[in-house]
């Protein structure tokens, strides 16, 4: 079995005058990866994301895609890469087919296999009845639906997709991240975003950027269900919740919150009504916590509030 990976990334530095962009980046993708990078707004996402497209040439470091190397050759490390920019190139002026059948022309699809090119990017893309409209007149979720369509159209094996939900609608959303979930069945992707509800949505790993680096490359994490918020009158300190075994950490919030993570395969609500009847709490509110993602994003990034890990 062919073990190269779609792409292989090495101390990538990019700077911008003084500034000092990105470093330090290392990253990897095998076929089948769907990476969530995630971070505030000018953690770096876009940066990497044009760098890994060869949009933006690194002042340091080596990219290699599906075996080559991006600075060397880079029309063959491209043929392997579908890049949909944060505001993507567009022709208002253009029909969808005009802008697809442009996309494959740039893709250098030679002329017998572009028309099945552009009706299989429109097809994966939901476009198929709109090939004869001006792209100028379409809805914003559906414009992207086009930028998406024109990263897809010479078939390759990474999308890299920034930011691909920003200013779409509740329902345009949904759409899109559908589309999104569709595509990574063929496709590896790496899809930037600063909502954590959109990487846990699609990804099945997370990379977190913090001040132009990767802070925390990890698996999505199967234990989100286990966190639950409390709200007490009379909030306990954390370690006179941590001492039972099923509870495993507590976290104060503030304003009579805590968070507590139970022990794998238990509930553990029933117990925190009762010790809350016991001490006297005031328990007034019981949901699902906010996730492991997020509480392992605000670690990454520094902003976490002090844990009480339940003693071994
Ligand atoms: N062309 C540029 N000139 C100067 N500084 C830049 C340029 N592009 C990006 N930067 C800076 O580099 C840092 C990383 O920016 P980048 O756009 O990669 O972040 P981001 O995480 O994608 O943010 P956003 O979500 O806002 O797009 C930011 O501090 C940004 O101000």
């Amino acid at each position: 079995m062919d073990n190269t990976p779609l792409l292989e990334a090495t101390g990538l530095v990019r700077h911008y005058g003084r500034h000092p962009g990105v470093a330090d980046i290392d990253l990897s993708v095998a076929p089948g990866d769907v990476v969530g990078l995630l971070g505030v707004n000018g953690a770096g996402k876009s940066t990497i994301l044009q760098l890994l497209a060869g949009t933006l040439a690194p002042h340091a470091g080596r990219i290699r895609i599906a075996g080559h190397d991006l600075a060397r050759a880079p029309s063959r490390a491209k043929r392997h890469i579908g890049y949909l920019a944060e505001r993507p190139a567009l022709y208002g002026e253009l029909t969808v087919d005009e802008s697809l059948d442009l996309a494959a022309r740039l893709q250098q699809i030679p002329r017998a296999a572009r028309l099945d090119a552009v009706a299989s990017a429109k097809h994966d893309t939901g476009l198929a009845d709109i090939g004869r409209r001006l792209v100028g007149g379409l809805s914003k979720g559906t414009a992207q639906r086009v930028g998406l369509a024109q990263a897809i159209v010479h078939r390759p094996a990474l999308l890299l997709l920034d930011e691909p939900t920003s200013g779409l609608d509740p329902s345009q959303l949904r759409g899109m991240r559908e589309l999104i979930a569709r595509l990574s069945a063929d496709h590896a992707v790496i899809l930037s975003s600063h909502l954590l509800a959109e990487i846990q949505a699609v990804a099945t790993r997370t990379v977190i950027v913090a001040g132009g680096r990767i802070v925390l490359d990890g698996p999505m994490s199967d234990d989100e269900t286990r966190w639950i918020e409390m709200t007490c009158l009379r909030a306990p300190a954390p370690d006179a919740l941590t001492g039972f075994t099923e509870i495993q950490a507590a976290e104060p919030m503030g304003a009579g919150r805590v968070r507590l993570r139970g022990a794998p395969g238990t509930d553990i609500r029933a117990r925190v009504v009762e010790l809350s009847v016991i001490h006297n709490w005031g328990l007034v509110g019981l949901r699902a916590s906010g996730n492991d993602l997020e509480h392992r994003f605000m670690t990454a990034t520094g902003q976490t509030p002090a844990r009480h890990e339940a003693r071994p």
